[in-house]
């Protein structure tokens, strides 16, 4: 179990107790600005608490050796810049510099699972922003990680690809990984979380089954936007009223 209690980050989070399942896909939401990815970066250990603390399986993270904590976390931050320009296999291999091995099997596991074994031989730096995308995920994948917390991992791309990697991470999830995702994609978030955690101003708003967690009061309440959910539950959609 990934945890925090009472965490607490300069202005940016105050008092957010979590527990989140492995096995499981939480989705984070929330405005611009509510501290998605501060949260993210805090469960994934990078960045300090000023009070409180994050628990991997009830130690605190703080006090794992790196190595461990990398091997346990992969983290994909939002950003998703590549500082030097390396091959799409030399990049997804990376992933297994915690555990010190080639991988070679999870290294073409993960080429496959983000549609990326084509591109393998592809410089980074001549693929579109949604290839790059499927490539850092990729990397993350290939080192068999525990917990796979992603920032925002579907914005950049397409529909069928949305799609696919939502299903790469359903599998992940059904083998007892733990997948915690950022989304602004309120539907996606309902339909393909199984929890879903609101946050508005550094705070935690609501954490619990998406029909609950994303209700029309809740939107309302920390969107400031009358919504109205259409279909049925696993295939739901949102439109605004005004
Ligand atoms: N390094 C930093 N120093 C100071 N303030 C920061 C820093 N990083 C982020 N913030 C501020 O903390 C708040 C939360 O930022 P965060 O990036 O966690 O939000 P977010 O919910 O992920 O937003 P978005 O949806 O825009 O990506 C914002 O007001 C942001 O300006």
């Amino acid at each position: 179990m990934l945890e925090t209690v009472d965490l607490c980050i300069s202005e940016r989070l105050t008092g957010v107790t979590t527990a989140l399942q492995p096995g499981t896909i939480t989705a984070i939401c929330g405005p611009n600005g509510a501290g998605k990815s501060t949260l993210l970066s805090a469960l994934a250990g990078l960045l300090p608490a000023d009070e409180g603390k994050v628990l991997l399986d009830s130690a605190p993270l703080s006090a794992m050796p790196p190595r461990e904590r990398a091997r346990a976390i992969g983290y994909l931050p939002q950003s998703g810049e590549v500082a030097w320009d390396v091959s799409v296999a030399n990049l997804v291999a990376l992933g297994r510099l915690p555990h010190g091995d080639a991988g070679k099997f999870a290294v073409a596991s993960a080429l496959a699972a983000t549609a990326m074994s084509d591109f393998a031989a592809r410089p980074m730096s001549t693929l579109s922003g949604g290839e790059k995308a499927r490539a850092l995920l990729a990397r993350v994948l290939a080192g068999e990680p525990r917990w796979i917390l992603a920032d925002e991992p579907l914005a950049a791309l397409d529909l069928a690809h949305q799609i696919g990697l939502l299903k790469v991470l359903r599998a992940q999830a059904d083998s007892g990984v733990g997948v915690v995702l950022v989304v602004h994609d309120l539907a996606l978030a309902m339909n393909y979380a199984d929890r879903v955690l609101v946050l508005d101003e550094g705070r935690l708003k609501a954490d619990s089954a998406p029909e609950e967690a994303l209700s029309l009061d809740i939107i309302n309440d920390v969107w400031g936007v009358k919504a109205r959910w259409l279909g049925e539950p696993g295939q739901r959609a949102l439109t605004t009223i005004e």
